[in-house]
């Protein structure tokens, strides 16, 4: 087996294309901004500047810093924001804080905030994030995830109607009253469909701001439609003739979101305040016929860099020459080379990681405790194995790319392609597991001899 250390996947990605959309041609660059100390982050709230210091955030990654001036700060989130940078440089809270931070003078609990995320590991992960910093300004959070029965949910998220408490009050009084008692809803799209579709009394009408999070693999599928719908539901009133659960009725009353109100004095003719959009990834797309789905108003991208993507800065890649025929023997060695530290091993589909878990099973007093981590194991027992890796009871995690988007995992410092990625995304997005938050990190890819890390 020869070992390479090579100058990092962006150095060997292909030729940089100019994006076919103008406002993607001029970012805002993240990577001119420096941290900033937690306590001189202008216009901070000092209850959520506290309970961070609490988290142990002593300063703002760039990322969070550029994102609240184009929000909070002198930006006053006038435009849609994309967001595109490298994995664990801290997106969920550079969208989190600002949102919290707008919505901590709300007089009304009603649904304001929406994040959608891709699976439900990623949609708990980011809720917790909510969860940490929104109640200390009154927030609250629920989560649509299809966790928990949709039941549970709906007792979450919707008020017991007063007209269920007082059968004799006036029907109108009824209907001007919110019926969704969180601020802030972290929802999967099949979940969130159900809720649009069938929890009575789930409404958008309120809401203000939409966060799409991992956005090139949310628009890659159209999970039920769920942006078009979410975007028909949240239109101004004088655009929005249709609701699901009043039909025809249109309303202005006292409770009516302003956005709603329709001010006429936006961007181009836009309403103001519009729905405000944050959408992210450390692989942004480019493609025009895909961002039009979101209907971004006056979009400005905040791009880490001059690169289209950029791997973490911290992050050693590593090619590992190899036969197929030694390529598991070679695999036990490195294991036993990195002496028992969490690792995730990559394989290109469910029946690989299978395979490749079986086969080492026959191998007695390996050094390094393994299991097979596969969206084809229940849900329950995908859900302990990944405690069980995080509490350190197991040392190395062999799945596909189930493992590979936006899940954070402290400590963990060495990802394996075991078999070579097939696209620059989806190397990215492994080799992101590790390398988070400005610490360091390694990823080994193995290759046949003639193989590059290069893909397209
Ligand atoms: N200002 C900060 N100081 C210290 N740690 C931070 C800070 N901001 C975020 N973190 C931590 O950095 C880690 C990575 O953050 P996060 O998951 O938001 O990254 P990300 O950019 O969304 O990555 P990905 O693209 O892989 O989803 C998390 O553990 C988070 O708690």
């Amino acid at each position: 087996m020869v070992s390479m250390k090579t100058k990092g996947q962006e150095d060997e990605a292909p030729e940089e294309r100019v994006p076919h959309l103008p406002w993607m041609r001029h970012p805002v660059d993240i990577d001119s901004f420096s941290g900033c100390p937690v306590t001189s982050l202008p216009r901070l709230d000092p209850r959520l500047a506290e309970v961070l210091q609490r988290m142990g955030i002593e300063s703002f990654f760039p990322v969070q810093v550029s994102t609240w001036l184009e929000t909070i700060g002198p930006g006053a989130f006038q435009r849609d924001i994309c967001i595109n940078s490298p994995t664990g440089s801290g997106k969920t809270l550079a969208y989190a804080l600002p949102i919290v931070q707008m919505l901590s003078t709300r007089k009304v609990r009603c649904l304001r905030a929406l994040v959608v995320l891709p699976t439900r590991d990623l949609a708990l992960q980011v809720k917790e994030v909510f969860d940490a910093i929104a109640p200390v300004v009154g927030l609250t959070v629920a989560s649509a995830v299809g966790q928990s029965s949709i039941a549970d949910e709906i007792s979450d998220l919707i008020k017991k109607s007063k007209q269920e408490l007082y059968p004799s009050l006036d029907d109108e009084y009824v209907e001007m009253e919110p019926q969704t008692k969180v601020d802030i809803l972290v929802a999967t799209p099949g979940r969130l469909m159900d809720h649009i579709n069938m929890t009575k009394g789930f409404s958008l009408e309120h809401l203000q701001y939409l966060v799409v999070d991992e956005t090139d693999r949310m628009l890659r599928e159209a999970y039920q439609s769920w942006l078009p719908t979410v975007i028909q539901f949240t239109r101004p009133t004088n655009q929005n003739h249709f609701r699901h659960d009043t039909p025809g009725r249109t309303l202005l009353h006292p409770l009516t979101t302003i956005r709603r109100s329709g001010v006429e004095r936006g961007f181009k003719g836009k309403c103001y305040p519009r729905l405000a959009k944050i959408v992210c990834s450390a692989t942004l797309t480019q493609d025009p016929s895909k961002l039009s789905q979101l209907e971004l108003h006056h979009p400005l991208l905040l791009n880490s860099g001059k690169k289209r993507y950029r791997i973490p800065t911290k992050l050693e890649s590593y090619k590992l020459i190899c036969t197929s025929n030694i390529k598991p023997l070679c695999l036990i060695v490195l294991l036993q080379e990195l002496r028992g530290e969490k690792c995730l091993v990559f394989t290109k589909s469910v029946d690989d990681s299978h395979r490749l878990s079986t086969l080492l099973g026959f191998f007695e007093d390996l050094p390094f405790k393994f299991s097979e981590f596969s969206s084809l194991q229940r849900e329950s027992t995908r859900r302990k194995t990944l405690a069980a890796f995080k509490e350190g009871k197991i040392d190395v995690l062999i799945g596909s790319d189930i493992m590979a988007r936006g899940i954070h995992i402290d400590g963990l410092r060495y990802v394996i392609n075991y078999e070579m990625p097939q696209y620059v995304k989806t190397y990215i997005h492994r080799a992101g597991r590790t390398a988070r938050a400005g610490e360091s990190g390694s990823c080994f890819t193995f290759l046949r001899k003639n193989e590059d890390l290069r893909t397209n």
